[in-house]
């Protein structure tokens, strides 16, 4: 790049194309300013292409396999079955790309630029595009953005960079059900996908450090998950201290490790890891900017999403904000608001997730854990899914509805839900919270019968401890 060049002036300038991303961009060329994005290979981000969407197109697969499996159960016998795998993962590639055409007419109809290219930083506010032809084009904005998100990380275990490891994007493209998968971290991928594959007739090994599956979740919780896995076949490896690693994953693989002390060996066909995620901010130029990282690389934001350089904003993983689509899109919201003058903080936010094993577990606010931890008193209510009547006719019983109301209030705290509609139900009750009602308006609901939502009657009308 001649250092001489002029750049191309844009009011906004995105770099990453990610949830927050694009809604920023659609909205502020909507109204008629002048916007670029630089996307080096995802149209719309991860989500669409090679995370959430994909892998719950997947899960929904591995799910119709459970139910035929299941056939009998509810009065339908199938002779025999085969999962086909390449149509498995035709499905979700179709689906990807409606997804993609949706999101470039999205781009038309707004006039947002897409650029895919490479981004990085040459100089404050200043962004040098490479194009997959070479050409480069200098962008500057009167703000930036960065959402550059985050990529699965591949530890420093000797012998696992070699045995080239499946993550989640290699996973999605598998035309073959693996002979036997180990899956390195049982955390939200881990767990999504050590279900479905085994569901699809893999053998399937979850290793994780933790003593436990979701180490930061209620006791009530983990065991739930834990059984689940436990009895559909997955073997699980907690404590697990991996040592190293051999061979080359789609062929074989062998993992040494210790737990509790003792060495073991495991063997397995496939290696995934899902052992959390690296914010993409490596050789970005950042140091041009004025853009500070903080220890583990995610960009130094305040409340309002502002980075430590004047007119740069960072949203999504890479702002270290949780890690769900729906919490960059509030990050959107949140810069939004700021750039056009006003005062929005990312603080005090609900931070919803449903993890989508089946049953889907989903919560809202405060665990029991965290309650217990802050000296917060509360009433808990708890009922077990066979009390669901909905849950009933599907038969469908696996798991609980929990919810912890504050003892001076009858606000709620938090509720978690493990079972059939667990996601559905928690946004009933999420809305329950935004609107500050307290728990017996849900119980003194007329609600339709039946159905999951239904639930919550019975939950409020259950006796609290
Ligand atoms: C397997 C999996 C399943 C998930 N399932 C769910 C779910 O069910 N629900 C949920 O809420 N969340 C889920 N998540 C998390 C969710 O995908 C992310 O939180 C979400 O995509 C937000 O990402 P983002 O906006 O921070 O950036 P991303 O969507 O990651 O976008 C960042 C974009 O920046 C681009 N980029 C990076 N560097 C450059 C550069 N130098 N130049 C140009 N472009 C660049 C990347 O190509 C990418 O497209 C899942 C994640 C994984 C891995
Ligand atoms: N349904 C959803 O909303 C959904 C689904 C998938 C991912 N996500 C998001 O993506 C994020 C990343 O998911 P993830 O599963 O990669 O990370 P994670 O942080 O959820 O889980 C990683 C797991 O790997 C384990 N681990 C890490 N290093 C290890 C090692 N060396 N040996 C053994 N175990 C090890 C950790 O103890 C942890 O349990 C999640 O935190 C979540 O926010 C959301």
């Amino acid at each position: 790049m001649d250092p001489q060049s002029q750049p191309e002036v844009y009011d906004l300038v995105i770099l990453g194309s990610g949830a927050g991303s694009k809604l920023l961009a659609w909205t502020f060329a909507g109204q008629g300013r002048r916007v670029a994005v630089v996307e080096r290979k995802y149209v719309g981000g991860a989500c669409p292409n090679i995370a959430c969407l994909p892998s719950k197109n997947i899960v929904h697969s591995a799910q119709v396999a459970h139910y035929v499996r299941r056939s009998e159960d509810f009065g339908i016998s199938i002779d025999s079955f085969r999962i086909k795998m390449p149509a498995v993962r035709d499905r979700k590639r179709k689906m990807v790309q409606g997804l993609v055409d949706t999101h470039l007419a999205l781009y038309k109809e707004s006039g947002a630029e897409l650029i895919m290219a490479s981004g990085k930083f040459v100089g404050p506010k200043t962004l040098e595009a490479t194009l997959s032809d070479g050409t480069k084009r200098l962008l500057r904005g009167e703000n930036v953005v960065i959402g550059t998100g985050t990529h699965a990380v591949v530890e420093d275990i000797p012998g696992l960079r070699s045995a080239q490891p499946l993550t989640h994007v290699e996973a999605l493209e598998l035309d073959v059900v693996p002979e036997h998968l180990i899956v390195l971290g049982a955390g939200h991928v881990g767990l999504e996908f050590a279900q479905a594959m085994r569901r699809f007739g893999s053998k399937v090994t979850l290793l994780d450090r933790n003593h436990c599956v979701l180490h930061s979740e209620d006791d009530d919780v983990i065991e739930g998950l834990g059984s689940l896995l436990k009895d559909e076949g997955v073997d699980l490896v907690l404590n697990a201290k991996i040592k190293s690693i051999s061979g080359v994953s789609g062929q074989s693989v062998r993992v040494t490790l210790e737990q509790n002390g003792v060495a073991k060996s495991l063997e397995g066909t496939h290696i995934l890891v899902a052992a959390g995620r690296v914010p993409n901010t490596k050789d970005i130029g950042l140091e041009l900017t004025g853009v500070e990282v903080t220890e583990r690389g995610y960009i130094k934001v305040n409340e309002r999403l502002e980075t430590t350089a004047p007119g740069i904003w960072a949203v999504g993983e890479v702002a270290g904000s949780p890690q769900f689509t729906h919490i960059s899109e509030d990050d959107f919201r949140v810069v939004r608001d700021n750039i056009l003058g006003g005062h929005r903080v990312t603080t005090g936010r609900q931070v919803p997730f449903c993890l989508f094993t089946d049953p889907e577990l989903a919560r809202v606010g405060m665990t029991e854990k965290e309650a217990k931890a802050k000296g917060i008193a509360y009433c808990l209510f708890k009922i077990p899914m066979t009390s669901m009547l909905r849950a009933r006719s599907l038969m469908e019983t696996r798991g609980f509805l929990k919810c912890l109301v504050a003892r001076d209030s009858d606000h709620i705290l938090g509720f978690v839900a493990f079972g059939v509609g667990a996601g559905e139900i928690m946004g009933c009750v999420q809305i329950a919270m935004l609107g500050g009602m307290p728990y017996t308006s849900l119980r003194e609901a007329v609600l339709a019968h039946p159905t999951i939502p239904e639930g919550l009657i019975s939950l409020f009308s259950s006796a609290s401890s």
